[in-house]
């Protein structure tokens, strides 16, 4: 007898143990030839998700954006969460990318700093907040947060995003948030898409993934409280429970912040928040 499951494996994978979409429920199972019923592979599922909330995303009108934006960045400025918070990692929004605006977030963040100065002053007293951003390494999902006091400490990368130079204007290696004395108290995340228990899609470098799973390691080995994970999400990026496909690499989020305000998850969100 012709095993159809050897038949198609190269192609597409059956009854994918890894993924939640199992059984009828799947929306995106199909019929083979064979009248099996197949399943997308998670990574083909992630893909097309990406592609959908993508093409969403660009039929966003622009003021509906726009208002979007000032909800979510009012929100985080006005929480205490955010204002109690002495170290950030931020992302530097892409607009091309349709991320949600973190311009006025970053601002707050950076307020009153000059380069240098005060530098010391801040580590030890903490009287303003710390920022670290994105800087990708390389293609292996390697990605390190690095400390920036101002905008200008910022150049576009090759996939067009702004990122901080590895050293800063004096030549000095700026701080790398995994080998900082302090932990980051907030990470506010991008994503392509999210849901109400944490799922949290990306744009599929696996970068954030990677980098919070070794960021929580380190927070247990040093006993420091866990970061809180915060996603920015537009409407429309918040989707169903279980439209998300999931592996063991993907880390939750703790809670979102929508145009409509918090969207508390896990205990950490509720306590801490
Ligand atoms: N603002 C911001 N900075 C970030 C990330 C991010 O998602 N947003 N990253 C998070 O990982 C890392 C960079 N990773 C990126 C991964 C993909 C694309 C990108 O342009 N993707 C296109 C599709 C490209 C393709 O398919 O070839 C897209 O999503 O439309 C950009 C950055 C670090 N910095
Ligand atoms: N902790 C990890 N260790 C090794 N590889 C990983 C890890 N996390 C993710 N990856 C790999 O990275 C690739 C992209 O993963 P995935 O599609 O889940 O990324 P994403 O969540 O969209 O991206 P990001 O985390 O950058 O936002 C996959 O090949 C995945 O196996």
């Amino acid at each position: 007898m012709i095993n159809h499951q050897v038949l198609l494996a190269s192609h597409v994978r059956i009854f994918s143990s890894s993924c939640r979409l199992s059984g009828s429920l799947n929306p995106n199972a199909a019929m083979s030839t064979f009248g099996a019923v197949v399943h997308p592979s998670v990574a083909e599922q992630k893909h097309a998700l990406r592609s959908r909330i993508k093409k969403e995303l660009r039929s966003l009108p622009a003021d509906q954006r726009s208002k979007e934006d000032t909800e979510i960045q009012n929100f985080v400025l006005n929480s205490p969460w955010f204002k109690s918070a002495k170290r950030l990692c931020a992302y530097i929004s892409c607009d091309a990318l349709r991320e949600v605006d973190t311009t006025r977030i970053l601002s707050e963040i950076l307020k009153n700093k000059t380069p240098g100065v005060l530098d010391h002053l801040d580590h030890h007293t903490q009287l303003r907040k710390k920022l670290y951003v994105p800087r990708v390494e390389d293609k292996n999902s390697n990605m390190r947060m690095l400390h920036i006091s101002t905008t200008e400490d910022l150049v576009a990368s090759s996939m067009n995003i702004f990122e901080p130079s590895p050293t800063d204007a004096s030549g000095n290696h700026r701080e790398d948030a995994m080998l900082a004395s302090e932990p980051v108290d907030i990470f506010l995340l991008p994503g392509v898409a999210f849901d109400r228990q944490g799922h949290r899609l990306g744009r599929g470098g696996g970068y954030y993934d990677v980098f919070l799973k070794n960021y929580q390691e380190l927070a247990k080995e040093q006993k420091w409280k866990q970061p809180l994970l915060i996603a920015l999400a537009y409407s429309v990026q918040i989707i169903d429970e279980n439209e998300i496909p999931v592996t063991d690499n993907d880390v939750s989020v703790d809670a979102l912040v929508s145009p409509s305000g918090l969207i508390p998850i896990t205990p950490a969100s509720f306590k801490d928040m």
